[in-house]
């Protein structure tokens, strides 16, 4: 009804699934009130009397552990243009810090917003509420800023969304309960604990890990392959459990199943957009068999190079908790179950001739639980970052001993050299220039990190260079960006230095969580010298 009556110049359809009921608004007067809603005017007026603004229900929250230059804060950066600039990015924290607002949890009825119990930080802009995997880097620059209690209140919301919901939401939202994202709450947990040593939160999070390691290993989401040796492995792809439109972009989903006939067709592309979501990498040429048209998407029968990693890290860390906890018997069950993924991920994504791992692509009209029997011709050849991904578990062996070999980490990463994604400001997300936004020219500030630090941590002096020059770029396209529109972006262009990103189906926005926490984490790892140069290279 809003597209209809305010046209579709700058409709984002996020705006109004995300606006509260007006206090005193009734909800039954506001469904028969749209009804007689037909001009501009009327839907603005309608809007104004029956809603309060898109991220009222969201309360600012002045974090109390957050100090304007914590004491240790970046002890390596000497660069004086660095180092405040550092400081301008660490005090954005403040502006993303918010709780959610007791109403909420009053009349969740009124709200898609879910009630969580502690401070939350959000990525910005139209981005309102928690994501799942973004998170992951928000937590990792709050550690760089000392923000150990603001941290610790994230780690525990996500736990309670566990909790209540069996697993990590996409987000926050009601709208975000049937899909999850990339599972990297372990990852936090561990980040935490090693920064504070807080036993106590490990065992607080531990049945909740236990949990949600049970939803990536369900039948939702497991395969089962057989390699050329007979031998059976399970891997896990992503999966909604969703096949209407997204709520928060339903008008651009029906405009996008409109090209289909059948209402069994639309609805099977409902659900591999919801799964795309699933991914974090909402959208790419990634999940589509056409990498032109986005009706061919077909995430369900993709066996995933990262989730498969992020699961094995998680299967790792819920290892080394378990011995932590004295829990000996689960211990040894995930170690386990940890060597059985890297087992798999060797066995049936790594490809020897490309010195990458692949996505391995399921047949499209088979019942993606398997087993199935695997085929070199099934991986997919297309250069994504995600290819190089499995690096980052060089980077957190948790004592369970190194992923990769120096040598292999030397190769894959000549391989990444040789790809074609290594670009002027940072690793491009695939090589293929398709108007999506997880795709060229864009750099996302996750994936930097990821192979990042897994090159850093490989043992190669060289390997490690090769992550400081990516850190370098990234940094400086950060930093011009900065310069030029005062902002910190979701996404960059890496064509060029200083140039932010675009495509997909929203404008390009700002803030940001993950771009911030990235930015923090690599200064903290690489330093800034005085003398190094923090501009665009001329
Ligand atoms: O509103 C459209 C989609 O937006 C989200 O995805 C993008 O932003 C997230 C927050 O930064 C990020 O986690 C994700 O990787 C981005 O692609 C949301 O996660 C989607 O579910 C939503 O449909």
């Amino acid at each position: 009804e809003a597209l209809r009556a305010l046209g579709p110049r700058d409709f984002d359809p996020k705006l109004y699934v995300d606006l509260p009921l007006a206090p005193g608004a009734d909800r039954a007067a506001a469904e028969a009130a749209l009804a007689t809603v037909t001009t501009r005017g009327e839907m603005k007026a309608f809007l104004a009397r029956y809603f309060a603004t898109a991220g009222s229900d969201l309360v600012e929250a002045d974090p109390p552990d957050f100090e304007a230059e914590p004491r240790g804060f970046l002890p390596r950066v000497a660069s004086g243009e660095a180092r405040a600039w550092a400081l301008k990015v660490h005090a954005l924290w403040k502006d993303l810090a918010r709780r959610v607002a007791p109403s909420v949890a009053a009349r969740p009825d009124r709200h898609t917003l879910l009630p969580l119990p502690g401070r939350v930080v959000v990525p910005g802009s139209r981005f309102r509420e928690v994501y799942y995997w973004d998170s992951y880097w928000v937590v990792r620059g709050l550690l760089v800023s000392k923000m150990y209690d603001t941290a610790k209140d994230i780690v525990l919301n996500l736990v309670y969304l566990v909790e209540e919901y069996g697993f990590v939401l996409n987000g926050a939202r009601s709208y975000y309960t049937n899909r999850s994202q990339p599972p990297l709450l372990s990852s936090m947990v561990l980040e935490l604990y090693t920064a504070t040593g807080d036993l106590g939160l490990v065992r607080r999070a531990f049945p909740s890990l236990l949990k949600e390691h049970s939803f990536w290993v369900s039948e939702l989401h497991n395969v089962e392959i057989m390699d050329n040796h007979g031998r059976l492995h399970n891997l896990s792809r992503y999966q909604a459990m969703w096949n209407k439109p997204r709520p928060e972009s339903a008008t651009i989903d029906e405009e996008l199943a409109s090209k289909l006939n059948s209402t069994a067709a639309k609805e099977k592309l409902y659900h591999q957009i919801a799964s795309a979501a699933e991914s974090g990498w909402d959208f790419s040429s990634r999940w589509m068999s056409n990498s032109t048209d986005m009706t061919t998407l077909v995430t369900t029968f993709v066996i995933p190079v990262d989730l498969n990693t992020f699961i094995c890290k998680m299967e790792r860390d819920i290892a080394v908790f378990a011995k932590l906890i004295g829990e000996k018997a689960t211990a040894e069950l995930f170690s386990q179950a940890s060597k059985a993924r890297h087992t798999a991920i060797e066995s049936l994504l790594w490809n020897s001739e490309m010195e990458q791992w692949l996505d391995y692509w399921l047949p499209t009209d088979g019942n993606c639980q398997g087993p199935y029997k695997w085929e070199l011709k099934s991986q997919n050849r297309n250069i994504f970052a995600s290819n190089f991904v499995p690096l980052w578990l060089n980077a957190h062996n948790s004592g369970l001993g190194p992923f990769l070999d120096e040598a292999k980490s030397v190769r894959v990463m000549r391989s990444l050299q040789a790809s074609g994604l290594v670009c002027p400001a940072g690793i491009a997300t695939s090589v293929s220039n398709t108007g999506q936004q997880w795709d060229f020219p864009n750099g996302w500030a996750p994936l930097q990190h990821l192979i990042a630090e897994g090159l850093l941590n490989s043992g190669s002096t060289e390997a490690k260079e090769f992550a400081e020059d990516i850190a370098t770029r990234w940094v400086r396209t950060n930093y011009a960006a900065y310069k030029s529109s005062g902002a910190m972006h979701e996404k960059y262009d890496v064509e060029a230095c200083g140039k932010s990103g675009g495509g997909g189906e929203y404008k390009p926005q700002t803030g940001f969580g993950w771009s911030n926490g990235v930015l923090l984490a690599f200064l903290e790892e690489l330093g800034w010298s005085h003398d190094k140069e923090i501009g665009c290279p001329s």
